[in-house]
């Protein structure tokens, strides 16, 4: 069995994985790491192997207290993946965009992807039919957003994410609610229609934090998996082990 964790911006998400198939996940956050660790480890004995894929700021001693009992490895730019990156900044590229393109190329061979997550960033990667990464975009989430509009103003308060009431927002909240969620809508539907007219055939991917509540109120079709990164993750080291 592998456990595989992915350290998030905001939280931390693992999954214990027996070959290809998901047997539960997680969802904790930085100050209960090891505390979490531990006990899935309690419950899925025969877990082989930690595998870690960090963008956040999390020490690697945290893991490394496990070498003794599993084999640990932190993915990087150094391992193995199944696509050519043509990112002019490669050392820079985020791990977890990386493991998000590399899902999506051994998932859905052979033909041209766009992979949207949607958590404390929204990153756009796309990666053509050739297997070629060619990069994509970032812009801030759906919380982020809240959380700046009242971080940087003097007047606005810090809402939780709702479903905009109206579309003219008829008050402070539903000006909030309005601007935050239906700009990241026309943005994500933008983008996909920007990508339509440079490539006419591609498979969309979504997910983050925020999938389910996107999903649903995107214009275009997508293929909507909370759990596409934690998944990817565990067939990225699949790959490592296949490609070493
Ligand atoms: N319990 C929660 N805590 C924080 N964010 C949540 C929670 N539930 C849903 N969300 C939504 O998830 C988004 C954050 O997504 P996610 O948890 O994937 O981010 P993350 O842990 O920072 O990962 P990444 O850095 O890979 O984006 C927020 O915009 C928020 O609206
Ligand atoms: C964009 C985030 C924060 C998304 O989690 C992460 O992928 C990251 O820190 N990236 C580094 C910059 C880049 O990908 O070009
Ligand atoms: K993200």
């Amino acid at each position: 069995m592998i456990l595989t964790v992915d350290v998030g911006n905001t939280r931390i998400k693992a999954a214990v994985f027996e070959g290809d198939i998901l047997i539960e996940h997680f969802v904790f956050l930085k100050n209960e790491l090891e505390k979490n660790i531990e006990n899935i480890l309690k419950k899925f004995e025969k877990t082989t192997h930690l595998v870690v894929a960090s963008v956040g700021n999390v020490e690697k001693e945290s893991f490394l207290v496990f070498n003794k009992e599993l084999i640990v490895h932190f993915v990087t730019h150094n391992d193995p993946f199944p696509f050519v990156n043509q990112y002019e900044t490669p050392q820079t590229l985020g791990v977890d965009r990386m493991v998000l393109a590399a899902g999506a190329t051994l998932q859905f061979p052979n033909q041209n992807r766009l992979v949207i997550d949607a958590g404390t960033c929204v990153t756009y990667d796309f990666i053509d039919q050739n297997n070629t990464y060619l990069g994509g975009a970032i812009s801030p989430g759906l919380r982020l957003r809240y959380e700046s509009l009242h971080n940087y103003t003097s007047k606005l308060p810090l809402l939780q994410l709702e479903s905009p009431k109206h579309f003219i927002g008829t008050s402070t909240s539903h000006s909030i609610h309005s601007g935050v969620v239906n700009a990241l809508v026309y943005e994500i539907d933008g983008f996909i229609d920007e990508y339509r007219g440079l490539y006419s055939n591609f498979i969309i991917i979504l997910t983050g934090g925020d999938t389910e509540f996107l999903a649903k109120r995107l214009k275009n079709t997508i293929f909507a998996n909370s759990n596409f990164l934690i998944e990817s993750l565990n067939q990225t080291f699949q790959y490592k082990i296949n490609n070493d």
